[in-house]
């Protein structure tokens, strides 16, 4: 039985970093159902509802691609979402009309490039997901997709830092190495660079992780109760997973061990080569994508305890300073990111790390440190290319 209506109000002080510029027109309605019990904590679209009066903008650039489409799905799927904007240089609408024939709460809206449709589609976001730029194809690495998706991603960011500056900013597109720096610089440039909410989503490595390890540890296992940590970068010798540090603990043979720290390293080769020419993972990423945007909102929300690995900016993140020490100094790098309201809270210390670990992270800092720098200096010393 219906038992009255509601709007949403700004009533809740953690309700400030939404822009008031959304349109507010839907009514909701309150009934007597409890909200569903999730059956575990990590399971999609599950919502404890603290804080559930916050609105919420999400905006999806590249929304009409191969990870753009079913990430948008899930978005438009989540309780937690009450506006989706789509936007694409193609086929945003399309993708729009047809995701808002779902019966689910939140509105979609598409924007194209005419109408200044990056500005409608950002303005008033508060989350924002890049997955636009071009995908690899077999031979390829990450970092030769810099010459295309570098300059897109400076574009997209020189939008965001225009008219949505307080947004939380998940970067897909790769390499993800260095176009994180790309769009710091662009937002430092424009004076609005917030490091808390800022992130390269590296998310795609620990669910390989948990899968991975889930395979070779016991017939069966469910890879969700498997929580590994995965440090660095997202490319290659970059990604390294940490093993000696999963929840629940694995008993693994070195041999196992190396196996396995491979397969998740060049876990997006695997997928490259089987799509054979048509692209990279799509429908994993966008399950991924999904996963972390639902960490950040479910933190700025309210609830607490929410940790996610992610590639952040060191020196703007609380405890960013110690890693950046312990790691040579490099400004960017993926740890346990403790999300809370304002973004990122917290990057917790890397912990003790096996010797084979220690001897992955040497392996990973000079490629990381070119990556980084390349980023960086596209936008600081104009685009070379
Ligand atoms: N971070 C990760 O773990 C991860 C995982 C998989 C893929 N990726 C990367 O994500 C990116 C997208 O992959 P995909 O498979 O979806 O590619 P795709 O080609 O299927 O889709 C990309 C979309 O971006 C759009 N686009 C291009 N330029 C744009 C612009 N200036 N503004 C808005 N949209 C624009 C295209 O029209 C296309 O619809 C690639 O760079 C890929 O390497 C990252
Ligand atoms: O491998 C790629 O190019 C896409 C993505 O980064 C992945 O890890 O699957």
């Amino acid at each position: 039985m219906l038992r009255g209506f509601r709007r949403h109000r700004w009533t809740h002080p953690a309700a400030r970093w939404c822009h008031p510029a959304i349109p507010r027109k839907r009514i909701y309605l309150r009934t007597t159902l409890p909200p569903p019990t999730p059956t575990r904590t990590n399971f999609l679209f599950s919502s404890n509802n603290v804080h559930s009066s916050i609105m919420v903008k999400a905006v999806v650039i590249g929304a009409a691609g191969g990870i753009g489409q079913p990430l948008s799905l899930l978005l438009k799927m989540s309780p937690l979402i009450d506006d989706l904007a789509l936007y694409d240089v193609v086929n945003s609408k399309g993708v729009a009309a047809d995701l808002s024939h779902i019966a689910s709460p939140a509105t979609v809206t598409g924007h194209l490039p005419a109408d200044d449709g990056l500005k409608s589609a950002l303005t008033g976001a508060n989350i924002v997901v890049i997955p636009a730029g071009v995908p690899r194809k077999p031979g390829m690495t990450r970092d030769d997709l810099f010459k295309i998706n570098a300059g897109i991603v400076r574009d997209l960011a020189t939008g965001i830092a225009q008219n949505c500056p307080e947004a939380f900013i998940l970067v897909i597109s790769n390499p993800v190495n260095s176009t994180v720096p790309v769009v710091a610089e662009v937002l430092k440039k424009h004076n609005v660079f917030k490091p808390k909410r800022l992130f390269g989503v590296t998310t795609l490595d620990v669910v390989r992780a948990s899968t991975f390890t889930a395979e070779v540890t016991s017939e069966g296992a469910d890879p969700r109760e498997f929580t590994i940590p995965v440090i660095g970068g997202h490319s290659g010798v970059t990604i390294i997973p940490l093993l000696s540090q999963s929840k629940p603990s694995v008993n693994l043979s070195q041999e196992q061990i190396e196996h396995l720290t491979n397969r998740v390293q060049f876990g997006g080769d695997e997928v490259v080569k089987a799509k054979d020419g048509a692209g990279s993972a799509t429908l994993s990423m966008a399950f991924a994508g999904y996963k972390f945007a639902e960490a950040v909102l479910k933190a700025v929300k309210g609830e607490s305890g929410i940790v996610e690995p992610s590639y952040v900016y060191l020196p703007g993140v609380p405890g960013g300073d110690e890693i950046a020490q312990s790691v040579g100094g490099v400004d960017f790098f993926s740890g346990l990111v403790e999300l809370g309201a304002d973004g990122a809270k917290k990057i917790r210390p890397l912990g003790n790390l096996s010797d084979y670990e220690k001897k992955l992270l040497d392996a990973a800092l000079p490629e990381l440190k070119g990556n980084i720098q390349k980023g960086v200096s596209f936008v600081t010393e104009g685009s070379k290319l």
